[in-house]
């Protein structure tokens, strides 16, 4: 049961529209326009509606029934001014010149409100016998205009919750139209229509942000499904912020031959253009200028429209920033529907029909409505498909760069015969696809070793993948391997890829292979022999293309032989041995690589030069070395965070600042790290020489931590890693020692 708004031309009943609470009321500015409320039973004219310049007006017809403004019976003239409400029987209409102030509603609420003002009237019909509603659609054609939500997901939700009587409300999702609520009719051939529309549209790979084929798909099922309609579809560009303020040129038109598409009035398109509009379906608007524009001998044809916003991805004018840096500076991305509420509508569609040809029907607003939501998702599919895609090039540029970068850094320095022997084998091996064993104590520079024979293969572009197979248990280890199936063990809540797969094409390097458990190297064995493998806890073989460098510091003979690695591995492995010496072995190379490390330093810690002098040299020279190149490097870090920040000009390294865990012959007896320099000025020292009273080793310690301090100019995070203890323990001892002082003072 609905109530109408009536509006009579002359002696025509033209106009009726279907109140749709709290939607407003947009009347015909004609000064014939006249209201009329009457129900079904009988017709009477009660008031006229008119208007002159500037107002409204209501008159009071001389029947025994009056029209009721806010509850009060009227008798003379009343004058509605602009934007003015008159409330008829729990209705609100308010009547304005202006489409601006057009606004759509709720189509259940619109429908719970319809309702409740039946009930009202009906309360009231017999006191006053005001006429409203029911059975007026039945005696003159149903022309009305509605406005309905936007989304045929929410009409469907409101359909759900309505009456199946209602045939009057907003469009039925296709599949009810022939069916009960609840239940899923046979597909119709719109339905169809529109499947095909978007499997099609699924299928389609645009460049760039370019939605043309997806439009023309658009419009060619529209002008399948509605014959008698011109189409025209329009997309906003934005200038990267605001969107442009007038209507572009339709991107496509749809005209049937002998008839010309004609552009909506710019004041309807600035109200769909508004944040959360919804679509329209407005029928017998032949005559209104307000709804459509006039063809070329100045009429005005157009019998009924839809328009509906579509909430396309923003299309700016300028370069789309396409970077992952500034992707990754965003605020997380909006949703498109969030979007459209905040600044409106990104592109319309504008369905007219003319006079002579059928009016749209509420199911021609369904399949408009439809096919515009899945051409928007698709769109917007689409969009994101694309942004990914450049996401994902321009992280493949930067592993490139990032991987030259690393290649030119990867260097063997050392001018020993030794070095140069490994340098001429990783030039040989490099080429070839064989496998590679490495030998050499720790800190060598085995996987430096492993890397330039990477970077010196073909494979220099593909991933270079370490695994230390020594920090893992057995379990851990093989799912790093071969990776997890999400579920496979306890804790696996995701599937990972392991190893080998992320080294796909490239190089993986085993680093400690003879820490590996026999169980394990037999599933290597097989993978290194050409077998798929499957993840932990999977099912589908995986095969690789990976060549394997292993590294060992152990004797792997003598393993096999006490039979703790297998033979056919250890074969497998050793196609090409490198071994790679101990830097005790290398002479003066032992210099060559500090001085190196020195520079690099420096360098990274944004110091002053510095050099070694020639008694730091003879220490290193005459160290035995067994922590290796790792040691040196360590040695030469540490000298450079200690060395006094306040030099001025070049700082010489001597040799009682760098500290040796063993001690050098010639050399008093461990001295304390410092420099000459800072031996003169600090005190106190701490003391761990025969002169001086005893300390305790908590004042020791005290002592040696405010000298650390003093010399990292107070940086806490460099103190704790001189002093190999954490920053947090650090911070405890510092509190410690304040606490101490107070207590004492
Ligand atoms: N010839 C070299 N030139 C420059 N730096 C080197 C050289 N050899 C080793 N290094 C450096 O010494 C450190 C230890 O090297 P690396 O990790 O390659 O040794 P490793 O033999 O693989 O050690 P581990 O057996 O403990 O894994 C690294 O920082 C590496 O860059």
């Amino acid at each position: 049961m609905d109530a109408y708004l009536v509006l009579h031309r002359g002696s025509r009943w033209t106009d009726v529209y279907r109140l749709v609470p709290p939607s407003e009321v947009i009347l015909g500015r004609s000064s014939e326009n006249q209201v009329v409320l009457r129900s079904g039973r009988a017709s009477r004219r009660h008031a006229r509606l008119a208007c002159d310049e500037t107002s409204w007006y209501i008159e009071d017809l001389g029947s025994r029934n009056g029209v009721f403004v806010n509850d009060a019976r009227i008798e003379q003239p009343t004058r509605l001014g602009e934007g003015d409400r008159l409330q008829v029987a729990g209705f609100e209409m308010r009547f304005t010149h202006d489409l601006a102030h057009w606004s759509g509603g709720d189509p259940n609420h619109s429908r719970l409100a319809s309702d409740q003002a039946t009930r009202n009237y009906e309360d009231e019909a017999t006191q006053d016998d005001l006429m409203l509603g029911e059975g007026f659609a039945n005696e003159t054609e149903s022309e009305w205009l509605d406005i309905v939500s936007r989304s045929p997901a929410s009409t469907l939700a409101s359909q759900n919750d309505s009456t199946a009587t209602d045939q009057t409300g907003p469009p039925r999702p296709l599949n009810e139209q022939s069916s009960r609520p609840g239940q899923i009719g046979p597909a119709s051939a719109s339905d169809q229509s529109l499947l095909q529309m978007a499997f099609a549209l699924g299928r389609l790979e645009l460049p760039d942000d370019d939605f043309e084929p997806a439009a023309e798909l658009l419009m060619q099922t529209l002008a399948a499904q509605i014959p008698a309609a011109e189409i025209g579809l329009y997309i906003f560009e934005s200038d990267g912020n605001l969107p442009m303020p007038n209507l572009p040129m339709p991107r496509h038109v749809h005209q049937r031959e002998g008839h010309r598409y004609r552009r909506p009035p710019e004041s309807l398109v600035r109200q769909i253009r508004a944040p959360g509009a919804s679509a329209l379906l407005a029928r017998n608007v032949v005559g209104d200028r307000r709804l459509a524009t006039e063809d070329t001998r100045g009429e005005i044809d157009v019998e009924s429209i839809v328009m509906v916003p579509l909430d396309l991805p923003t299309i700016t004018s300028a370069e789309p920033a396409t970077n992952a840096e500034s992707r990754s500076n965003d605020k997380p991305l909006e949703n498109d529907t969030q979007k459209h509420e905040r600044s409106g509508a990104s592109g319309l569609l504008h369905v007219i029909t003319t006079a002579g040809d059928p009016s749209l029907s509420e199911r021609d607003l369904a399949v408009i409505v439809t096919a515009c939501e899945i051409f928007c998702e698709a769109c917007r599919s689409l969009s994101r498909r694309q942004r990914l895609q450049q996401t994902l090039h321009h992280s493949q540029e930067t592993i490139r760069r990032l991987r030259k970068q690393i290649a030119g850094r990867v260097q063997i320095l050392g001018r020993s015969e030794k070095i140069a022997q490994v340098q001429y084998q990783i030039a040989q091996v490099a080429r070839s696809g064989a496998a590679v064993l490495l030998r050499g104590e720790s800190g060598t520079g085995k996987e430096l070793v492993a890397s330039a024979i990477h970077y010196a293969s073909p494979r220099a572009d593909e991933p270079m993948v370490c695994l230390n197979c020594a920090a893992l248990s057995k379990d851990l280890l093989e799912s790093e391997l071969f990776g997890h199936e999400k579920g496979a063990f306890t804790g696996a809540t995701d599937l990972k890829k392991g190893k080998f797969e992320a080294a796909s094409g490239g190089t993986l390097m085993l680093d400690e292979i003879g820490e590996m458990n026999l169980d394990l190297q037999a599933k290597l064995l097989r993978v290194l022999e050409g077998h798929p493998f499957e993840r932990v806890g999977g099912h589908t073989s995986i095969r690789v293309d990976v060549r394997v460098i292993a590294a060992t510091h152990r004797d792997l003979q003598a393993m096999v032989q006490k039979g703790t690695f297998r033979q056919d591995l250890f074969y497998r492995l050793n196609v090409i041995e490198i071994v790679v010496p101990p830097l005790r072995e290398r002479g003066r190379d032992i210099v060559l690589l500090a001085e190196h490390f020195v520079g690099t330093f420096v360098q990274a810690m944004g110091r002053g030069p510095m050099k070694l002098t020639t008694d730091a040299t003879k220490k290193l020279l005459q160290y035995p070395w067994p922590g290796n190149v790792r040691e040196l490097r360590n040695v030469i870090e540490r000298a450079v965070v200690m060395a006094p920040l306040e030099t001025q000009g070049l700082h010489e390294i001597g040799a009682e600042e760098l500290m040796l865990t063993r001690a050098v012959a010639g050399d008093t007896p461990s001295p304390p790290p410092m420099s000459r320099s800072a031996s003169q000025t600090e005190s106190p020292e701490p003391t761990n020489s025969e002169s001086g009273p005893p300390i305790s080793l908590a004042q020791l310690e005290r002592q040696h931590i405010a000298r650390v301090l003093k010399r990292t100019g107070g940086n806490k995070s460099q103190t704790a890693s001189i002093l190999g203890i954490e920053r947090s323990t650090l911070d405890r001892k510092l509190k410690r020692y304040a606490a101490e002082d107070t207590a004492t003072h």
